[in-house]
C-alpha cells in the first residue's frame, strides 16, 4: 500500500515513531494509502531545518524566490491530470472540479506570489524637513501554514506561496484527512529546486503533529484555515507566545435574490454556489434569501436544476456531485437534516444517503437538500453545515433582507442579485462580510483582501495583505 512521507530539509523522511494513519477514499470507502501520524519529534526535526534554510533564503534577491515559486507554478501544470487524481480520490470531489478548480488554483497561487513579491516595495516619508522615514519589512523567520480538508492543494499553496514568497521559511501541515496532493507537491519542490528546509510538510492530525507546530516556540505566526473551534484553539495556545495568527475560519453565508435580478443567472449560479465541492466551502451560500415576488419562481427553476445534478462516481465527467469527505462528516451533516425535520423545516427536496452502484457502493454520498419554512434563527440557519444542505427563505424589505443576513455569529461572504446598482452598493456597505460578490460568486481576484468578520476570521489573506502577513515592518528614522 502506498505510503506518504514528511519532507523535511528537502528529503523525503517516515515519521520519526514510525506510526501510520489509514487514508480513505471518500467514494468507495477504502483504505488506499498511509499517511505519517507524526509527533514532536518530527515538528522539532522541519522547525529546524527551517532555520538552517533561513538566513540563505531571506537574502536572496525577490526574484530569484519568485522565479523559483513560478517554476513550482509551471511544475503543478505540467502534473495537472496526475494532482487532479489524487485531488479527487483523496477528497471525493469531481475529477472536473479538482481540475478546472483547485489544481489550476494551486499554480494560481504559486505563480502570484511569486510575481507579487516583486512588487512589494515599503513606505518611506519625510517628517517635515527634520527626519526621514522609511519602513524595513523583514520576513518573520520560520511560519506554520496549516490546511483544511475541503480544498485542499488550493488551500495549503494559498498559504505557503506568499510566505516562501515573503522571505519565510514554511513548516505546513495538510488536513490529514487529505494530504495526498501535499505529499506530491514536496517531490515537485524538490524538482523545481526549491532549497532544502525552505518548504517543509509534516503531516499528521490536529492534535498530534497540530498541536505541536503551534505551540512549537520557533514558529514566529500561523496561517490557518479551518473550522471556527480549531481557530479559538489555536488562538488560544498561540496567545502566550505572541505569535502573529491569521485565521480563515467557517461561514454561514447569505444568499439575497432581489425581484429586479437577472433571475436565469441568479439560479444558475446558486446551483454552483450552493453545491460546488457538495458544499464543502467555506464561501457556499447556504443561506438563500428571495424576495417574496419571485420567490416561487426561484424555487420551482432552482428546484429543477437541483434534481438534475448528478451524484456518483468523481470520475466520471458526467458527475456533478461527488462524495462527502469522511464517513463521519456524512453523519455531521445528515444530524443537520434530522434537525431541520425537528426545527419544522419542509424538505423541498434530498435529504438522504445515496447509493452510488458499482465500485462506489460505499462511498459517502448524499443528495444536495433544500429546505424551506425553517426560521432565521434555527440552528440549521446559525450553525455551519459544510455540506450540501441550503434553506429558502422569502423576504419583503431590504432591511429584512439585511438583518437575517447579518444575525448570525459569522460574516466571511455574501451574495447579492440585483439589477439596481444604487441597492447594490448600498446593500455591500451594510452587509457584516469580508468578501461581498454582487451578480456573481467565488469570482476570485488574487489581488484582494481575502478574509472574514466575526467568528469568520482574524486578518486577510490574498495580494500585498499576505506579503504584510508574513513580514514585520520596522521604522527607520534618519535627522536630516
Ligand atoms: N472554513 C473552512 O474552510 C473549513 C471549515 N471546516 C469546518 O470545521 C468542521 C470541522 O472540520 P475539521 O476537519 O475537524 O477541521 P479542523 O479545523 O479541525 O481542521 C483544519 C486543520 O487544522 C488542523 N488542526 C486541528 N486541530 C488542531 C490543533 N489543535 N492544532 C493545530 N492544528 C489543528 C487539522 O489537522 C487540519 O489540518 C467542519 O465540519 C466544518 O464545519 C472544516 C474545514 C474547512
Ligand atoms: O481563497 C479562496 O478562493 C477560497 C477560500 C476558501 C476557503 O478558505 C475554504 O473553503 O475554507
Amino acid at each position: 500500500m502506498m505510503q506518504l512521507q514528511n519532507f523535511i530539509g528537502g528529503q523525503l523522511v517516515a515519521p520519526a515513531a514510525g506510526r501510520y494513519l489509514p487514508l480513505v477514499e471518500p467514494a468507495t470507502g477504502q483504505v488506499f494509502a498511509q499517511v505519517p501520524d507524526s509527533d514532536a519529534a518530527d515538528v522539532d526535526a522541519a522547525v529546524q531545518a527551517a532555520e538552517v534554510a533561513l538566513p540563505a533564503w531571506r537574502a536572496l534577491p525577490a526574484e530569484e524566490r519568485g522565479r523559483l515559486l513560478v517554476r513550482l507554478a509551471e511544475l503543478i501544470e505540467q502534473n495537472l491530470d496526475r494532482l487532479a487524481r489524487a485531488e479527487s480520490q483523496d477528497n471525493g470531489k469531481p475529477l472536473s472540479l479538482a481540475r478546472t478548480l483547485d489544481i489550476p488554483r494551486a499554480a494560481s497561487n504559486f505563480a502570484f506570489f511569486g510575481t507579487a513579491a516583486q512588487h512589494f516595495s515599503s513606505e518611506a516619508h519625510v517628517q517635515e524637513g527634520v527626519a526621514v522615514n522609511y519602513t524595513v519589512r523583514h520576513p518573520l523567520g520560520v511560519v506554520a501554514c496549516i490546511s483544511p480538508w475541503n480544498l485542499p492543494l488550493y488551500l495549503f499553496t494559498w498559504k505557503i506561496a506568499p510566505a516562501l514568497a515573503a522571505g519565510c521559511c514554511v513548516v505546513a501541515k495538510p488536513s490529514e484527512v487529505t494530504p495526498y496532493t501535499a505529499f506530491l507537491l514536496s517531490g515537485l519542490a524538490q524538482e523545481a529546486g526549491l532549497p532544502a528546509g525552505v518548504l517543509n510538510i509534516v503531516h499528521g492530525t490536529g492534535p498530534g503533529a497540530g498541536q505541536a507546530l503551534i505551540e512549537h516556540p520557533g514558529i514566529r505566526a500561523i496561517s490557518f484555515t479551518g473550522g471556527t473551534r480549531t481557530g479559538q484553539h489555536i488562538a488560544r495556545s498561540a496567545a502566550p507566545q505572541f505569535k502573529k495568527l491569521s485565521l480563515e475560519l467557517g461561514g454561514k453565508n447569505p444568499n439575497l435574490v432581489f425581484a429586479d435580478c437577472d433571475l436565469t443567472e441568479a439560479v444558475r449560479t446558486s446551483i454552483r454556489s450552493s453545491f460546488a465541492n457538495q458544499g464543502q466551502i467555506c464561501l457556499c451560500g447556504s443561506r438563500i434569501f428571495v424576495e417574496r415576488p419571485v420567490y416561487e419562481q426561484f424555487k420551482a427553476e432552482f428546484l429543477a436544476q437541483v434534481q438534475a445534478l448528478t451524484v456518483g462516481d468523481p470520475l466520471l465527467e458526467t458527475t456533478r456531485q461527488g462524495a462527502l469527505v469522511s464517513e463521519a462528516h456524512l453523519q455531521k451533516v445528515l444530524s443537520y437534516i434530522d434537525l431541520a425535520h425537528q426545527e419544522g423545516g419542509r424538505l423541498l427536496t434530498g435529504g438522504h444517503r445515496v447509493q452510488v452502484p458499482g465500485r462506489c457502493a460505499d462511498g459517502f454520498f448524499l443528495e444536495p437538500t433544500v429546505f424551506e419554512g425553517l426560521a432565521p434563527d434555527c440552528r440549521v440557519n446559525q450553525e455551519e453545515i459544510f455540506g450540501p444542505v441550503v434553506t429558502l427563505t422569502p423576504f419583503d424589505t431590504e432591511e429584512e433582507a439585511l438583518h437575517w443576513a447579518n444575525g448570525t455569529d459569522y460574516g466571511l461572504s455574501a451574495t447579492i442579485w440585483t439589477r439596481d446598482l444604487t441597492r447594490a452598493h448600498r446593500v455591500a456597505h451594510q452587509l457584516h462580510a469580508g468578501v461581498v460578490w454582487v451578480n456573481t460568486w467565488l469570482h476570485r481576484d488574487l489581488r484582494t483582501p481575502f478574509g472574514g468578520m466575526k467568528n469568520s476570521g482574524v486578518g486577510r489573506e490574498g495580494g500585498l495583505e499576505a506579503l504584510r502577513f508574513f513580514t514585520e515592518p520596522q521604522n527607520v528614522c534618519v535627522k536630516l
